[in-house]
């Protein structure tokens, strides 16, 4: 199924109209995925807009054969960011800064709090009914933040709102195939919780690798919650995974796209407005959802789940409560 709604992506034989605006295009996730959606044919308009380069980013891409028209905006520009978002279908938000060695996502909420809620309050007034996809650190508070400002300005809707998690989901399929010595294109991995350390969540026990160790599964979940710290350590102070984020983030926006063109089937993993432990007080929780015209269509159970991985779910929303609240808290006080 999941390979079914990555070849729609790239079918030219089916156009639908959706604009797609980028926030914070111009950086090391954004070019690559702007990149990645002018190859979507169903993207027709995207706009791109960063507060350096997206418009170089814009007539560079501008240049490739497909069907879609694609502007930059630069905060020069009078009502550059509102212009860019102006009746939005999507818009994807991976602006803000990355993490440096030694950084935890938390590190990055003093910077990229402010930013996210700052575009969050233009994209509520000027694409109000767009799905809105957060890319930007630490997703398990900036999540929320939209929520509130949305909440704020009275247009919130639980369905249009989700925190990217598929690089999660990608590096479980590719690192559990190189354990396991198998095809990573036919790996899944069902992870849930939120998007940093110990909030996420592979759920070994539901795949067919039953052959597994206890140390092999101890070593993949660790190695799938720190993949981050791979990157981060690799470029070594230059940022954070850019390549495969772009590729995720691109993964995830097509299966948004294939939902609102009224295609069937469509599941993807995401942190979204969950009601999975809203009696525990956790507002977001990712899991597989299914996508639809109208966003979230169903939020799916975690489903059944090892004595292992109980230990990890208990661990993840003591923090994911935290990271949730601290969200809340900023936009309250942005107030
Ligand atoms: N969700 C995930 O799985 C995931 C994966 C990788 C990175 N990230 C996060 O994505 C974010 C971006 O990472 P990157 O490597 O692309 O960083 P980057 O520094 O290369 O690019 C960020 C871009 O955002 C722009 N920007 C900053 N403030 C802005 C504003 N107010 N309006 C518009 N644009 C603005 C910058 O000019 C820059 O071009 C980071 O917070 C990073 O932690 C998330
Ligand atoms: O690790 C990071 O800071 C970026 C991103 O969240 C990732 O998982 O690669």
């Amino acid at each position: 199924m999941f390979n079914r709604v990555a070849r729609r992506a790239f079918s030219t034989t089916r156009v639908n109209p959706y604009k797609v605006t980028v926030l914070g295009a111009g950086g090391g996730i954004g070019q690559p995925l702007s990149l990645l959606l002018k190859l979507n044919h169903k993207v027709t308009d995207l706009r791109l807009y960063d507060l350096r380069g997206a418009k170089g980013v814009a007539a560079d891409l501008s240049h490739i054969p497909t069907n879609s028209v694609v502007r930059g905006f630069a905060p020069e520009e009078p009502d550059a960011l509102h212009s860019a978002l102006e009746g939005a279908d999507v818009v994807l938000i991976p602006a803000g800064v990355p993490r440096k060695p030694g950084m935890t996502r938390d590190d990055l909420f003093a910077i990229n709090a402010g930013i996210v809620h700052d575009l969050a309050s233009a994209a509520a007034e000027e694409a109000p009914k767009a799905a809105i996809l957060v890319i930007s650190n630490p997703v398990n508070s900036t999540v929320p933040i939209v929520a509130q400002v949305f909440k704020a300005k009275g247009v919130y809707d639980a369905r249009k709102l989700f925190g990217v998690t598929t690089l999660d989901s990608i590096r479980a399929s590719r690192f559990i195939s190189e354990v396991a010595g198998t095809d990573p294109t036919r790996e899944h991995v069902n992870v849930v919780g939120g998007h940093s350390g110990i909030t996420i969540i592979p759920l070994l026990s539901q795949t067919r690798h039953h052959e597994l160790t206890r140390e092999q599964r101890d070593a993949l979940v660790h190695r799938i919650q720190f993949g981050g710290d791979e990157v981060v350590k690799a470029k070594n102070g230059a940022g954070s995974a850019t390549l495969s984020m772009a590729q995720a983030g691109a993964k995830f926006a097509n299966a948004v796209l294939c939902g609102l063109a009224g295609e069937r089937d469509v599941i993807e993993p995401a942190y979204v407005d969950s009601p999975l432990y809203k009696s525990e007080g956790i507002e977001f929780f990712a899991s597989p959802v299914t996508l639809g015209p109208q966003g979230v269509e169903k939020v799916h159970s975690i489903g059944e789940i090892s004595s292992e991985e109980e230990e990890l779910l208990a661990k993840c929303n003591e923090t994911l409560k935290k990271n949730i609240a601290k969200g809340v808290a900023f936009a309250e006080q942005k107030k």
